[in-house]
């Protein structure tokens, strides 16, 4: 597995003021599309493109599209949903498919509850969204359904991820190969699993309280 941390000045700025506990759901949501832009951009550095012919108002000139097939966007609801919006706006061209899934907060299981993706994903590459990695359970379960499907490639957007999910992931996925692109890899799990120090837990957040 290929771990990326962006490392900007923008992302750390927007990551704090995520953090905070104060932080409201609108301004929570707003945050998380921006970072998710930003991730966005280096995740997609190597996407597969390929020619296309246009007509300029001047010219015919050759310029670039996202290859066929399209990239296939997988927000893990609920909290992955908050991705989303960030991540078309980036890729306006991708396709999008959901996965719905839910660990147990005392057993940490994993229930994958909603699943809307094409049938065969042969050749797809998969930009799966998640902005909390904490035991890597669920990114586990599914960037294994996404291979069992065809996906030629998977390319994880996490906000926050914590060293021991991602142990997790490195022991679990064997020859899989997985990008990761974080915001930040934060210092550790606590004893309920939560990220430390965490942004809290991200569904909630973005979804959880009205103000
Ligand atoms: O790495 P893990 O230990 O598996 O934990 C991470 C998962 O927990 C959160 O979702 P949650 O199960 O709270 O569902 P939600 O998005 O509906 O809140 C988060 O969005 C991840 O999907
Ligand atoms: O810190 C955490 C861990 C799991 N899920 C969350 O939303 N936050
Ligand atoms: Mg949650």
């Amino acid at each position: 597995m290929r771990v990326h941390v962006v490392d900007h000045p923008l992302v750390a700025h927007k990551l704090t003021v995520l953090r905070k506990r104060e932080t409201p759901s609108m301004i929570f949501r707003q945050l998380t599309e921006e970072l998710v832009m930003l991730l966005g951009y280096e995740a997609t550095r190597d996407v597969a493109v390929e020619p296309v012919t246009i007509e300029t108002p001047v010219t015919t000139t050759t310029g670039t599209r996202l290859a066929r097939p399209r990239p296939l966007v997988v927000p893990i609801l609920r909290a992955g949903l908050g991705m989303l919006e960030g991540m078309v706006k980036m890729a306006p061209s991708a396709e999008v498919g959901f996965l719905g899934m839910a660990r147990n907060e005392e057993t940490l299981d994993i229930v994958t509850y909603a699943e809307r993706l094409p049938a065969d994903l042969t050749g797809r590459h998969v930009f799966l969204l998640d902005p909390m990695l904490a035991t890597g359970g669920t990114l586990v379960e599914a960037i294994r359904f996404l291979y069992e499907r065809g996906a030629a490639r998977v390319t994880c957007l996490c906000l926050l991820a914590a060293p021991e999910g991602i142990a997790r992931l490195e022991e679990s996925l064997g020859d899989m190969e997985v990008d990761l692109y974080l915001a930040a890899l934060d210092e550790r799990l606590n004893e309920r699993s939560y990220i430390v120090p965490g942004l809290g837990d991200a569904g909630d957040r973005l979804y959880g309280l009205a103000e």
